[in-house]
């Protein structure tokens, strides 16, 4: 047990590898600096006992679960204050940001921080929506946790269509003051992160309504608790929604206001106000409110969608080289489950998937800060693009992501089942972000309106920006005969997206012609709008990694391995949507052989580098906390070492026996 020897399957895999996997490291990090910066990191909090796991969370009751997490987080943001005093390695946003979201924070807390909302949208929110003087106030007091913040939107009723939003801040002039109301069952706010038992203030979105007028809905900063004793504060019921799926510690909650009173100047004021004496003053546009959901979903393409990824395929890649099971040739000895080109199909594509979602990624949050700061100089016009692309790339990595993990739990077999080879929680993780932060339906349909009007536009001549500017071109190009190149793919699948936007805007057009409402064509066409906005999605993500992995500047190893993922990311993609090339991109079914033959050939050159890869994601076994996944491959030395932290096993025979068996068995039914 406990043997350090690595196993021998896994040295050879790492022996034949035909790339330097440091190099692939660097570039996976954003560079040597970056790399020392995050070992370093890690090396602080991870080497600490104090937040090690003494018992696996599986084991605890939901309260010591919820209890045992605070107190680590509690150590955990001690730490970060420490870290950045003494090192000043690093700005603390880094370090908040690889801690909530990241990497080292799933190895701290895997099952989610009850702080993270405090920085992922308390303060997010007071940046983007307060007033300086909000934000000098607000700002420092979470930031210092001083206070621990929530975010408090979604409600019993309405999660998707926060127009519908019941909760109330009616505004009274004689007090200055906003009163909060929930006026029905409907209107509790429900799932917020921390809000049930950690939390003492919140952002609340409410409807607001001054001189008798609704306004729709804005944001407020409003005081949960006492900052002394933690008691609700009188007209607040609050309370922790129960046991979940998953993130079982980062104790979401319900809340609901009975005439609860906050002063004026805790409504968030930097695009629309409230005077005084009850005026209401409008904001550039109402959808500046949303500016923190867009934030949030930029951030979890990298931080949740592409970085648990990455972990699912270092477990099931390592196992998959040492794991034996069966023959290929009959009396040749049994065979790495990696050799099966069946397994080969399951694990290399989410890989290539990864590195698209990491391009994809950088390249929104890149995106995300320019139009920002042109929205801080009132420039609107790039907005819309923004919020299209991120709510499909949010989309689309969240599913293939969460879908992956799911694969590459079922490529481990019967041990992938079990909470230590820790595909469970990391899936539990991943799937929870197809929902939050809007439901990944929703969001490809808020896609769909953008580029069914960009579709528009391009009929009208008009100007259209980067990301739909092939809606103009690819249309006039004809058809040429299949060629089997990377620079084919990216061109057939903006065909595919384009002609899938075409049918969507004619079918539209068709039904209104007809006399149908546009609202109900829009419905019945929805299903084609959702799928038209994954594949320009597609199409994007094929293109960002085309231009990645042929400009990468890495050695000529290294680069060759990343065309081949890129072609793999687009042969295995076309493979599996054959419908929409044949329909868009001029594929003829006489095509189809050589393409399966190109990805199969694929996986056979990507075979002998496939361990290589996951290892230059360099993700180490504290932060992958799995049985079967281990740098070492001592597997099953491992999952008998878990096996027997089961509490079952304290005794040679449970209590149970005496109580409940032995009697049955002796009743002689
Ligand atoms: C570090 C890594 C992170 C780690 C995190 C780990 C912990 C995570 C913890 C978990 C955290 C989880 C926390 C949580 O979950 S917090 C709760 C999150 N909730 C949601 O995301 C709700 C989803 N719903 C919505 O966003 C809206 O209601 C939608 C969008 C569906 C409709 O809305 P609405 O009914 O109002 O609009 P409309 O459809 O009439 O369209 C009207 C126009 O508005 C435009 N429009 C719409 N939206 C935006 C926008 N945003 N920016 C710019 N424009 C926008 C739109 O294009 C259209 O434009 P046009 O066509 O008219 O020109
Ligand atoms: C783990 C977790 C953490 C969360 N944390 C927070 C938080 O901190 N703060 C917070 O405020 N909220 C939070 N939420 C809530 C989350 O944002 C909502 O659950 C989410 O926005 C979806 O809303 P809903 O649950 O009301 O689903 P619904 O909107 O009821 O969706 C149900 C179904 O209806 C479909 N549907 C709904 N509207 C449409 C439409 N217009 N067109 C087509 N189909 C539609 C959806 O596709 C889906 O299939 C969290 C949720 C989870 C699961």
């Amino acid at each position: 047990m406990g043997s350090i020897t690595i196993n021998k399957d896994l040295l050879r895999e790492r022996q034949s590898c035909t790339f330097n996997v440091l190099e692939l490291t660097h570039l996976w990090d954003g560079g040597p600096e970056k790399t020392k910066e995050r070992k370093e990191l890690e090396k602080f909090f991870l080497d600490d006992p104090e937040l090690q796991e003494k018992i696996p969370s599986e084991y605890l009751s939901h309260k010591e679960k919820y209890q045992e997490a605070l107190r680590r987080s509690c150590l955990l943001f001690k730490k970060i204050k420490e870290w950045s005093d003494t090192t000043g390695c690093g700005s603390q946003m880094d370090t908040f940001q690889n801690i909530l979201g990241g990497m080292l924070g799933s190895a701290i807390l895997p099952d989610g921080v009850p702080f993270a909302l405090n920085y992922v949208m308390f303060l997010p929110t007071v940046m983007g929506q307060g007033t300086m003087q909000q934000q000098a106030y607000w700002v420092s007091r979470a930031w210092n946790c001083e206070i621990m913040c929530t975010y408090a939107q979604t409600e019993l009723g309405h999660g998707t269509f926060i127009r519908g939003l019941e909760t109330t801040a009616t505004y009274d002039p004689s007090t200055e003051e906003f009163v909060f109301n929930s006026p029905t069952l409907t209107s509790y706010k429900w799932w917020p992160g921390g809000l049930g038992h950690t939390c003492n203030y919140a952002v609340v979105v409410a409807q607001l309504y001054t001189k008798g007028q609704c306004h729709g809905i804005h944001p407020f900063i409003v005081q949960l608790r006492d900052e002394e004793t933690h008691m609700p504060l009188p007209g607040i019921k609050i309370g922790e929604i129960g046991s979940k799926l998953g993130m079982n510690t980062i104790n979401n909650g319900y809340l609901g206001f009975e005439n609860v009173r906050i002063p004026r100047e805790n409504m968030l004021m930097k695009n629309s106000k409230v005077l005084p004496d009850g005026t209401y003053v409008n904001s550039p546009s109402d959808k500046l409110t949303y500016g923190t959901m867009i934030f949030v979903r930029v951030a979890l393409v990298r931080g949740i969608a592409a970085a648990y990824l990455s972990k699912a395929l270092t477990i099931a890649t390592r196992y998959s080289a040492l794991r034996k099971q069966g023959e290929i040739k009959p009396g040749a000895g049994e065979t790495q489950i990696l050799e099966y080109r069946t397994q080969q199909h399951k694990l290399f594509p989410p890989m290539a998937m990864c590195f698209a979602m990491r391009c994809s990624a950088d390249w929104l949050w890149d995106i995300y800060n320019s139009v920002t700061a042109e929205l801080d100089r009132g420039d609107l016009e790039r907005l819309p693009e923004l919020h299209a692309m991120a709510c499909c790339l949010k989309a689309v990595c969240t599913k293939d992501s969460a879908k992956a993990i799911e694969v590459c739990r079922l490529a481990t077999g019967g041990h992938g089942y079990m909470n230590s080879s820790n595909f469970p929680s990391t899936y539990g993780m991943v799937t929870a972000a197809e929902t939050y932060e809007g439901e990944n339906t929703v969001l490809l349909l808020q896609t769909a309106r953008f580029l069914v009007k960009a579709w528009q536009q391009a009929r009208s001549g008009g100007n259209l920006t980067e990301t739909v500017e092939y809606l103009k071109t690819m249309p006039l190009q004809p058809l040429s005969l299949w060629v089997n190149s990377l620079q084919h793919l990216g061109i057939a699948f903006k065909r595919v997206a384009a002609g899938n936007i075409e049918t969507c805007a004619t079918s539209i057009e068709r039904r209104i012609l007809v006399g149908v409402a546009p609202e109900d064509a829009w419905n019945e066409v929805s299903i084609q709008l959702a799928k038209a906005a994954e594949t320009h999605c597609r199409a994007f993500m094929m293109q960002i990694f085309i231009n990645f992995a042929t400009s990468a500047q890495v050695s000529p190893e290294l680069k060759k391995v990343l065309i081949e993922l890129c072609e793999l990311y687009g042969t295995y993609f076309l493979l599996d949507n054959l419908g929409d090339f044949f329909m868009y991109a001029g594929l003829r079914s006489s095509d189809v052989p050589s393409i399966q033959e190109w990805m199969e050939t694929l996986l056979h050159k990507i075979r002998p580098n496939a361990v290589g890869i996951v290892d230059g994601f360099d993700i180490s076994d504290a932060v992958l906390r799995s049985a079967l996944g281990a740098y070492d491959g001592n597997v099953y030395e491992r999952l008998f070492a878990e096996a027997n932290k089961s509490p079952l096993n304290a005794e040679p025979v449970d209590e149970s026996f005496h109580k409940y068996l032995k009697p049955f068995l002796k009743s002689n039914l």
